[in-house]
């Protein structure tokens, strides 16, 4: 692909490094509005030999952007968020104290547009979320409220880092896409941080994952190259944690695979 972000003008780097956009969280610094992003998550990424992009809200409002901005986008990732998906989004009535809708609005188009032209997607928590969403299927606004259903909060008295300690098991679903990437593996244990999970799905997604409790821990799109949501954060501790180190460089390595077979095609 011959723009700023080809193997051409990285200097002495031979394998390509993959460009991946980031989505961001609308916030207030000093009192300016302002667009943010973890830097964990662009870590995990640099950390896998790719290249993070951060996409500003605005994109989803301009005519064309998106479409544009992913011919120089080797993948997707879908970071966490404090915030809430707007439920008029899956269909329900009720106000969402802790909206994003410039939020939710690129990461639902970015979804479609990635999975029609099968650009590789991967996406932690609220990414998850999204995912569901955007292919048809709901939440549930406040899991532990449900009958049978465990708190998968954190515990917000503990340090900030115990609150992505492990908290549970999830359980791989036979003959899927993260069996394949973890052969080794049929359980392992994740970090816990949402209020919301995944209540029905649209017919696109495959159930990758569940919780003890039954609960959707990750999805996969079918027929797609890889397009993986997760419920967990595998950004963090993604360099020491064997399952969030696969994870990320199974991503990184079908965003350079599906880069490899665009330059080809335009040979
Ligand atoms: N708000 C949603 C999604 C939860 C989520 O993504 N948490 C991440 C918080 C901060 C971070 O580490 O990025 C819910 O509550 O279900």
């Amino acid at each position: 692909m011959g723009n700023i972000f080809s193997t051409a003008s990285a200097g002495k780097q031979t394998s390509y490094r993959p460009v991946i956009g980031v989505v961001m969280c609308e916030n207030t610094v000093d009192e300016n509005p302002a667009l943010t992003v973890h830097e964990k998550y662009l870590d995990a990424i640099f950390n896998a030999d790719a290249l993070p992009v951060c996409l500003p809200h605005e994109l989803a409002a301009r005519d064309g952007a998106i479409d544009q901005i992913l011919r120089g986008l080797d993948g997707i990732f879908l970071t966490g968020s404090p915030s809430n998906i707007e439920p008029h989004q899956y269909g329900e009535e009720g106000v969402e104290a802790l909206a994003d809708p410039g939020r939710d609005r690129l990461s639902f188009q970015l979804i479609r547009a990635t999975l029609d032209k099968k650009i590789p997607l991967f996406a932690a928590c609220r990414g998850l979320q999204e995912l569901v969403v955007a292919t048809g299927g709901s939440l549930y606004r406040k899991v532990q409220e449900e009958p049978g259903f465990m708190d998968h909060r954190e515990d917000t008295s503990l340090p900030h880092d115990a609150q992505y300690d492990p908290a549970h098991p999830v359980f791989i679903e036979p003959g899927g896409l993260l069996s394949e990437l973890l052969p080794d593996y049929q359980q392992f244990q994740v970090n816990s941080l949402h209020g919301q999970g995944a209540k029905r799905l649209g017919a696109e997604l495959a159930v990758e994952a569940r919780a003890p409790d039954n609960l959707v821990e990750a999805v996969s799109v079918r027929g797609h190259p890889f397009a993986l949501g997760v419920q967990w954060h595998p950004e963090w501790h993604s360099l020491t944690d064997p399952v969030s180190r696969q994870l990320f460089n199974a991503f990184i390595a079908a965003c350079r695979k599906g880069h490899q077979a665009r330059s080809a095609q335009e040979e």
